[in-house]
């Protein structure tokens, strides 16, 4: 498998930061973006202003509107939009190659995973998930971040790991691509309920406690779905869980924290909020667990805030009326 040329698809935060972090790690990188300002601005002033501001970007990243063939394909667009990405795309740039799929979120309507979409789409190519605690910000700047990287061929995951590692860019080789897409679409939810508890000013504990219960959550989730619950103990599950659910510098907890407050859906979109991927997959989430019959009271509460159902007072009280249990 020759793993030397990139392509990154999607020139938002993300693709900038996974094309930074591969170029840190010696690939040379083409950045597929659909804007061609963002090309210019790329190719001739080396930064990508509208996604990672004045952040400088390495000079093994020419960026274009038009994807060409490349030894790893990169797919890093919002959860919603990866169908309509990978269709836009030449088949023959995705067939037989490895593909890491990289959107932290479950397809409204099908109820699809990413790897799900992938195979669904290209079902030659083969699919790698690679999620965890990663901020594009940290990524760019070459602050130190380790993330999971899970594919179906243990060998070929480590080779492909080797291949994207770089000095701060510290990726760990897994298998269990199901646990670990479960997790990187979940931990999204349980940022936007723990922003919101923020938001409503209840307090750390609440928030710690929130966290512990959505990790059970998660764990009953990801077992339900195929995956396994062991998963959740890595960098893609309490790692990317306490990043997201505590951090101000998260779009979903800064979501959560407007909703916290009493503003809207409707209202924090329409002011400009940035792509909180737990909206969309809340619901999704909420359809699986129901339809798998799994226990999952935290993210009917998210849904039932979204859907304006209730607010969060209603919500919290339902939460803390339920019938007392063992801790299992
Ligand atoms: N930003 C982060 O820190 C971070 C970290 C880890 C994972 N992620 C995940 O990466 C994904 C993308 O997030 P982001 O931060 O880059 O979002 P973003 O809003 O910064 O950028 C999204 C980019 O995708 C492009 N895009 C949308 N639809 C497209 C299409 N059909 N074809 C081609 N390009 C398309 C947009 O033009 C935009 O450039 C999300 O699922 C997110 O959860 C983000
Ligand atoms: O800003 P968020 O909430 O999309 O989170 C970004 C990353 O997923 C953190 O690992």
């Amino acid at each position: 498998m020759r793993l030397d040329s990139v392509s990154v698809i999607g020139g938002g935060a993300w693709g900038t930061a996974l094309a930074q972090a591969c170029a840190m790690a010696g690939r040379a990188v083409s950045l597929v973006t659909r804007d061609a300002a963002q090309v210019d601005e790329i190719n001739s002033n080396h930064t990508n202003s509208r996604a990672l501001g004045t952040q400088p970007l390495h000079g093994a990243i020419s960026a274009t509107t038009v994807a060409a063939p490349a030894d790893i394909v990169i797919l890093a667009v919002p959860a919603q939009s990866s169908r309509a990405a990978l269709a836009a795309l030449d088949p023959d740039l995705l067939a037989s190659k490895p593909v890491v799929l990289s959107a932290k979120g479950l397809e409204t309507g099908t109820l699809d995973r990413q790897s799900e979409i992938l195979l669904d789409m290209a079902p030659d190519a083969i699919p790698f998930v690679l999620s965890g605690p990663s901020f594009a910000a940290d990524v760019a700047a070459g602050r130190p971040t380790a993330v999971t990287l899970a594919g179906d061929d243990a060998s070929q995951t480590s080779l492909l790991a080797a291949a994207l590692a770089g000095p701060s860019f510290r990726p760990y080789a897994a298998d269990d691509r199901i646990g670990v897409e479960i997790a990187g679409a979940l931990k999204n939810v349980y940022a936007l309920a723990c922003g919101a508890v923020e938001g409503a000013g209840l307090g750390a504990s609440a928030r710690s406690a929130l966290i512990a219960r959505a990790f059970a959550e998660m764990a009953r989730m990801v077992s339900a779905m195929g995956g396994s619950a062991a998963t959740l103990t890595g960098l893609a599950g309490l790692g990317d869980l306490t990043l997201t659910c505590t951090s101000v510098q998260s779009r979903n907890y800064q979501f959560g924290m407007a909703l916290g407050r009493g503003q809207s859906v409707e209202a924090i979109i329409s002011g400009g909020a940035k792509l909180a991927e737990g909206v969309a997959t809340t619901p999704v989430a909420d359809a699986l667990a129901k339809s798998l019959d799994v226990e999952a009271p935290l993210i009917a509460a998210v849904q039932a805030v979204l859907s304006g159902q209730a607010d969060i007072t209603t919500v919290v009280a339902g939460l803390m009326s339920r019938p007392l249990k063992r801790e299992d």
